[in-house]
């Protein structure tokens, strides 16, 4: 039988917080019984500011100080520009981390190439082959966690609908030129990394996602070999390792079975 993801629906932003926290702690500690590190990936977008509940960041139960933090997707700008994921992070979560915790350990692009996306993408990759493994050794990093976004058309991460990135097979982080979102110029980790990750939790809101959200839960494309969009592309790849924690203007309509708890 197809192991299916789970689709949470709280009945508002505050309820939606504390039950992902809860599902972070638990993450945390999963992967802190087996390594030293808590290794995640984090979206931009609306993710960070729902990420940064007051619950997480006045819990005694998170140890920031054995976090990892890698980016899904970053687009090729300075660190401070206003459209940088980093910089958006930092401003929701770290630098709202007591300052009596210790700091997470968290890994931005390089800004010293952000002339070239391509180098940018493979600079990042060495990122993460620091912290996993050689690529020889492993065929690809897992991540404990990863914190994705849903975009209205469908798109997560920098893999958009209809994009040849989805067909990457063997790079780990991949250039985009073209991004229909600006800005065009970005570079993400790939679909076999991300459906490859322990656990994914999908964080979408608001009535601008029921219709996107409709499509990857209600049709089926695949089955007669139609486009499928990215989300539902890591639904099909990650099955019940995928967990959406949506709020009830996001899934209205949406007829795939909810549940209101974890
Ligand atoms: O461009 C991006 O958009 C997606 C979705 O953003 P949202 O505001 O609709 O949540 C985001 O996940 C991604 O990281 C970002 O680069």
């Amino acid at each position: 039988m197809t192991k299916l993801p789970s689709l949470y629906a709280f009945p508002d932003s505050s309820t939606l917080q504390q039950n992902l926290y809860q599902y972070i702690l638990q993450a945390q500690s999963d992967a802190l019984a087996r390594h030293p590190k808590f290794k995640i990936a984090v979206s931009g977008g609306s993710l960070p500011k729902l990420l940064a509940s007051p619950v997480l960041l006045a819990s005694r139960d998170i140890h920031w100080g054995k976090w990892e933090i890698f980016f899904a997707d970053e687009r090729a700008v300075p660190l401070t520009d206003p459209d940088s994921n980093y910089a958006l992070l930092k401003q929701e979560l770290l630098d709202k981390i007591p300052k009596t915790a210790s700091e997470p350990t968290v890994h931005p692009i390089d800004p010293e190439m952000l002339s070239d996306t391509q180098d940018l993408a493979d600079a990042y990759e060495k990122a993460l082959i620091g912290s996993f493994a050689a690529k020889d050794s492993v065929k690809l990093p897992i991540f404990d966690l990863l914190l994705l976004g849903c975009g209205p058309d469908g798109h997560t991460c920098s893999l958009f609908p209809g994009h040849g990135l989805l067909r990457e097979e063997d790079a780990w982080v991949a250039a985009i030129e073209d991004s229909p979102k600006p800005p065009p110029r970005r570079i993400t980790l790939t679909l076999p990394v991300v459906t490859h990750a322990l656990k994914i939790a999908f964080v979408a809101t608001g009535a601008g996602k029921k219709e996107v959200m409709r499509k990857i839960f209600d049709t089926h494309p695949e089955a007669e070999g139609g486009e499928v969009l990215p989300c539902a592309l890591v639904n099909l790849g990650a099955g019940d390792k995928v967990s959406w924690f949506c709020d009830q203007a996001a899934v209205e309509g949406v007829s795939f079975s909810k549940k209101s708890s974890l």
